[in-house]
């Protein structure tokens, strides 16, 4: 992995960032909108969790600590994944002349460097999708997904300090955006079906359309 310039043009694509605290239900609703509305579904969290156990990767120790604490990875670790996924999967799906892309971008930017630096150097987002779910819905889901789900993450000591890094970390980040204008808010602590219903009715109105 190389933190390249991405091997694509801005105007062949539309990015929405998918943010909301951890066990919010951003997996999950993501699934939906890949569905329904033909978006590419890029989870920064999964990327890093690839490359912490890809072969030969010199940041596998480091990601895997920051990820337990509950910290945000460097952020150049980070865009480098999201845009060389980003071109990979445009390399692989090329885009229709008089169309765009869609990326549905889950889990990031979790920090306000992030946001600057991916919009600057990868590409401008285009909504900010955010699941508004309080802390005691959250943990209860994480607590359960942790069952079965074997993250390092998902134990109560771990989702604390998740719970912290988001409250001061990932809502400014939220904030900032729905300075801009950008921000679709939605309640997450209805049924999955009940959620998806108020995603739907939000990124519509911001001209998302299904496709
Ligand atoms: N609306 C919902 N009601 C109840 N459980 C949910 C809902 N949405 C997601 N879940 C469950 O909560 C857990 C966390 O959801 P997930 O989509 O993985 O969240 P995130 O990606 O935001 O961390 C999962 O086990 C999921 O099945
Ligand atoms: O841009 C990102 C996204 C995720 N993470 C790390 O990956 C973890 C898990 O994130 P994910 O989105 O997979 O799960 P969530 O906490 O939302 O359930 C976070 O706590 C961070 O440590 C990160 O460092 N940068």
């Amino acid at each position: 992995m190389s933190a390249s310039t991405p091997r694509f043009s801005p105007e062949d694509v539309t990015v929405v960032f998918f943010l909301g605290g951890p066990g919010s239900g951003k997996g999950t609703q993501s699934a939906n909108l890949v569905k329904d509305y033909g978006f590419v579904h890029l989870s920064a969290g999964d990327l890093l969790r690839a490359e912490q156990v890809r072969e030969g990767s010199q940041y596998g120790d480091m990601i895997k600590t920051y990820i337990r604490e509950g910290k945000i990875v460097p952020m150049e670790v980070t865009v480098a994944l999201l845009s060389n996924a980003m071109a990979d999967s445009l390399a692989a799906n090329p885009v229709p002349a008089g169309t765009k892309a869609r990326f549905l971008i889950d889990g990031f930017p979790r920090k306000l460097d992030q946001a600057v630096f991916f919009e600057a150097t990868v590409c401008p987002s285009e909504v900010v999708l955010f699941l508004d779910c309080p802390e005691a819905v959250m943990e209860t889901r994480l607590l359960k997904r942790g069952e079965t789900s074997g993250r390092d993450d998902d134990n109560a000591e771990s989702i604390r300090k998740r719970f912290r890094t988001f409250v001061e970390t990932s809502m400014p980040v939220v904030d900032d955006f729905e300075q801009k204008g950008k921000v679709v808010k939605v309640q997450a602590t209805g049924s999955v079906e009940e959620v998806y219903a108020e995603v739907r009715a939000g990124i519509e109105a911001r001209n998302l359309h299904p496709r």
